[in-house]
């Protein structure tokens, strides 16, 4: 209960400070001002949620023959690393300080050297609610810190939110201390529009699934199935809409699609965008670079959201996880297939459906192999919910009460009531 009061007291700052935390991240990462703010609201609710969940740790008592029993203690881990990315920084590192906390852990925790601003932001405002001195820690710098937290001897458990190569990295250094990590990294996970969906509420949902945080989320619906009696209608809708999204000062109030996180990104996925033409695709829209009217902001990393047509599944922009705002749309016909082909993916974060069918919803999500599933909506992010992935996506789960066994570690007391009786 006390470690739960320190969480409320720390959520409730950063209620009051949710626009001096929200500017502050978008100048860190560039989204704009409008998400920013969307993003704190997840961080402090994920502090409430952890704070209601720290008073309820139990074990469970079990009885045994003669009188004798068992019981089990939830104990913490010790020092738990956080390793973050640079697209939810401040969220990210809330979605792990707050079970770690609640379990009774330290955290040590490394930002992505992109971002390093706002979690040092959470940390003052940890200590300022009360959490002890040293409980909360921010280190900052890049891959070699991150290593170096990874091979310490005083740290129980690695909890990372990355790129899948540096993940298999994570999971390396982790075996060799035999410590339990949490893999939170990326995906390519599908979209599927049925020809019966709510046609309005699937193109929000295809726009939700792609354009947040430019189209640098993890989670992203980035393979558009569409059942193809609604191709053309679904398509020139999402095109219509796609190039409506306002693009530029993350700072500005109307704005709704920022700066990418730097230039070698911006490149990268430029980069995909060509191969994906030289490989057959159409740009419906958007793909270009987006400058400004405003001087200051002529070399800002903005570019116009990209609508990929005429896609294949073999396609490199439909195999490989871009990480910004490209939506591949791909037309198919039976749910037999769709389900198939929505699978055939190294990745397992998510994936969606759009249909007022519900027992089809219902059979459809339950053959994605993919650890975060919508059904008629995409990327909403409740904090009561379990977060993670399957296959290369990784593994463990954020959020949900779920978390709370990733922060935590059982022991088992064995009480004798009676005599021992000895086999020798
Ligand atoms: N599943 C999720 O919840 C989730 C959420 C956000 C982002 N992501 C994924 O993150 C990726 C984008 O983020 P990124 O470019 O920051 O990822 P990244 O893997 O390059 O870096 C992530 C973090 O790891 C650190 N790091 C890099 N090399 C390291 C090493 N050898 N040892 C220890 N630490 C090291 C970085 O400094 C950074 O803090 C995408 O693939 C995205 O899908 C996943
Ligand atoms: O980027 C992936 C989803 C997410 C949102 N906040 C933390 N992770």
């Amino acid at each position: 209960m006390e470690r739960s009061r320190v969480l409320l007291e720390a959520a409730r700052i950063i209620r009051e400070q949710r626009e001096e935390i929200a500017t502050l991240e978008t100048i860190n990462n560039g989204k704009s001002i409008f998400e920013a703010r969307v993003d704190i609201d997840i961080s402090w609710q994920c502090l409430e949620y952890y704070a209601g969940l720290a008073g309820s740790l139990a074990g469970e008592h079990i009885q045994l023959p003669g009188g004798s029993f068992g019981y089990t203690r939830r104990e913490p881990l010790g020092v738990c690393a956080g390793i973050g990315a640079w697209n939810y920084p401040f969220q990210v590192a809330c979605w792990k300080a707050a079970p770690a906390l609640a379990c009774g852990n330290a955290m040590v925790f490394k930002p992505s050297p992109f971002t390093p601003l706002t979690v040092v932001r959470l940390a003052e405002i940890f200590t300022e609610a009360g959490v002890p001195k040293g409980l909360f820690n921010v280190v900052q710098g890049g891959a070699a810190t991150g290593q170096f937290l990874c091979h310490h001897p005083d740290v129980a458990k690695i909890s990372f939110t990355g790129s899948v190569p540096t993940g298999i990295k994570i999971m390396g250094m982790a075996a060799k201390g035999i410590k339990p990590v949490t893999l939170e990294l990326g995906g390519k996970s599908p979209l599927i529009i049925f020809s019966d969906c709510a046609l309005e509420n699937a193109v929000n949902g295809a726009l939700m699934a792609n354009f947040l945080t430019q189209g640098e989320v993890c989670c992203n619906g980035t393979r558009v199935f569409v059942e193809r009696k609604i191709l053309d209608v679904f398509t020139k809708e999402v095109v219509k809409r796609t190039q409506k999204i306002k693009i530029g000062d993350p700072l500005l109030e109307d704005t709704r699609m920022g700066a990418l996180i730097n230039r070698p990104h911006l490149d990268r996925v430029q980069g995909f965008i060509k191969q994906a033409k030289e490989q057959g695709a159409e740009v419906l829209c958007g793909g270009d670079l987006y400058v400004p009217d405003d001087p200051k902001l002529k070399n800002g990393y903005y570019m116009q959201p990209c609508v990929l047509g005429n896609c294949t599944d073999d396609m490199t922009c439909v195999k490989e996880e871009i990480f910004g705002p490209v939506m591949s749309i791909l037309p198919f016909d039976t749910e037999e297939e769709v389900v198939e082909r929505a699978n055939n993916t190294k990745f397992g974060l998510a994936g969606g459906v759009f249909t007022r069918d519900i027992q089809k919803a219902h059979r459809v999500v339950a053959a994605l192999k993919a650890g975060m599933c919508f059904i008629n909506n995409y990327n909403i992010s409740p904090v009561e919910l379990p977060f993670g992935g399957y296959k290369a996506s990784g593994f463990g789960r954020e959020n949900g009460r779920a978390a709370m066994e990733y922060y935590s570690q059982l022991k088992t007391v064995c009480v004798e009531m009676g005599d021992v009786e000895s086999v020798f």
